[in-house]
C-alpha cells in the first residue's frame, strides 16, 4: 500500500484542501464500541478515502477512548444527547433509546455532504464516490423486515419484506404497501441547520417507536428518500433471508447488526453466527483492526498511545513499548 495513504490524516478537509465532505459516526458509552470506531476508522484509510472521519460522541464517552481516536486520526466532535418524547413505547433494544442522539449530525453544517456510518460498520471498498451523488436527496439501503426484532410488524406477521415483494405479496387488505424503508445504520445526508431545528421540533411531537431513530428518519425524509443498492450496508441477516439478493464478493460495507455478529463480541453462539459466510467477515473486520500498518501514524499519534493488541474476541492489554 502506498506510504502517502498509510500516513494520510483522517483529517484532510481541515487543511482545507479538499470539498467539506466527511464520513461521520456516532459512539456512546463507555464500552466497546469504540472498537467498532477504531475499526472503522482504520478501514476506512485502508480503501484510501479521501475525507476524515467525524467522530459523533456523547459526554459519557470517557478521555481515553476519546484520545484513541484522536491518535487514529479521527475528528472528535462532542453532542449532548437528544431524548424522544416520554412515552411508553416498547423498543427493539432497550439501548436504542440512546440512538435519537445521531440527529446531532445535522448540526456539522461545515460539512456540505456527509456519510453516515454506524460503529458497527465496515467499509471493504472506496465508496467516496457516493459523495458526487445529487444533492437534495437521502441515500440509504433498504433494510430487511424478516428478523424477529420486527415481531410487532404486520410485514413480519405476513411474511411480506421490500426486499423480495413478489415471495409474500402485500394484500390490499392491509391497506397501502408500507413505503420503501432504510437501514439507519448508513446514509448520504447534507448537514443544514434549518433541517436539524425542523429534525429536533419534529421529534418533539412525534411518539417514541420500536426502532427510534431509525423509524423516526424513514418518516421524516420519506418523500426525498432515494434507496441505493444493497452493496453499501449488507445488513447481515440478508443472508440467510435474503441470499439471491447477495453477492458477498461485490459487497463494499458490512453491517454487523445481525444478533451476535459484532465482531468485539463474536463468540459463533447466536443462531446464524456459525455460517461460514459470517465467520468470514468477522475475521475480515479482526484482520483490519488488528492490522498495526492501517493505525494513523500522523502527528497526533503518540508513542504513548497504548496498544489493544486483540487476539479474536479477547482483548490482551501491551503498554506501548518504553521510549528508547
Ligand atoms: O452502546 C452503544 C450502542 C450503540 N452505539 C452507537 O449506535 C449505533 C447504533 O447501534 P447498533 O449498531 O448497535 O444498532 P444495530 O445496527 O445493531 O441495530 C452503533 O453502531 C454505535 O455507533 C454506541 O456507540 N454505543
Ligand atoms: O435505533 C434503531 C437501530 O435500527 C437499525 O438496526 C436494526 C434494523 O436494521 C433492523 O431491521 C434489523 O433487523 C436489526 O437487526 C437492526 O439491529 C439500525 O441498524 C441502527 O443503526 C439503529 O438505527
Ligand atoms: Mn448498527
Amino acid at each position: 500500500m502506498a506510504p502517502e495513504i498509510m500516513n494520510r490524516p483522517l483529517n484532510l478537509a481541515k487543511a482545507g484542501s479538499l470539498p467539506s465532505r466527511a464520513y461521520v459516526t456516532f459512539l456512546a458509552g463507555n464500552g466497546d464500541y469504540v472498537k467498532g470506531v477504531v475499526g472503522l476508522a482504520k478501514g476506512l484509510r485502508k480503501v484510501g478515502t479521501i475525507y476524515p472521519l467525524v467522530v459523533a460522541v456523547l459526554p459519557d464517552v470517557p478521555s481515553e477512548h476519546r484520545r484513541i481516536l484522536v491518535d487514529q486520526g479521527c475528528i472528535v466532535r462532542e453532542i449532548e444527547p437528544v431524548y424522544p418524547p416520554e412515552n411508553q413505547t416498547q423498543f427493539a433494544m432497550a439501548y436504542y433509546v440512546i440512538n435519537y442522539s445521531k440527529l446531532r449530525i445535522w448540526e456539522f453544517v461545515e460539512y456540505s455532504k456527509m456519510i453516515y456510518l454506524d460503529g458497527d460498520i465496515q467499509v471493504f471498498d472506496n465508496i467516496d464516490h457516493l459523495f458526487d451523488m445529487d444533492n437534495g436527496y437521502f441515500y440509504a439501503v433498504m433494510d430487511c423486515f424478516c428478523e424477529k426484532t420486527w415481531s410487532h410488524t404486520p410485514q413480519f406477521q405476513i411474511g411480506y419484506c421490500q426486499q423480495s415483494p413478489d415471495r409474500v405479496h402485500w394484500p390490499e387488505s392491509l391497506g397501502p404497501k408500507p413505503p420503501k424503508y432504510f437501514n439507519a445504520g448508513m446514509f448520504v445526508f447534507e448537514p443544514s441547520l434549518p433541517t436539524y431545528h425542523d429534525l429536533l421540533q419534529t421529534l418533539k411531537v412525534t411518539a417514541a417507536t420500536p426502532f427510534a431513530e431509525q423509524d423516526f428518519l424513514n418518516m421524516f425524509f420519506r418523500d426525498v428518500y432515494r434507496p441505493i443498492p444493497n452493496n453499501y450496508n449488507l445488513v447481515l441477516a440478508m443472508l440467510w433471508r435474503h441470499p439471491e439478493n447477495v453477492r458477498l464478493e461485490e459487497v463494499k460495507v458490512v453491517h454487523y447488526c445481525a444478533a451476535g455478529s459484532k465482531p468485539w463480541r463474536y463468540t459463533g453462539e447466536e443462531d446464524n453466527m456459525d455460517r461460514d459466510d459470517i465467520k468470514m467477515v468477522v475475521d475480515k473486520w479482526w484482520d483490519i483492526y488488528n492490522d498495526q500498518t492501517l493505525d494513523y501514524k500522523g502527528e497526533v499519534a503518540t508513542a504513548a498511545a497504548e496498544l489493544l493488541i486483540p487476539v479474536r474476541g479477547v482483548v490482551r492489554y501491551v503498554p506501548a513499548p518504553s521510549a528508547a
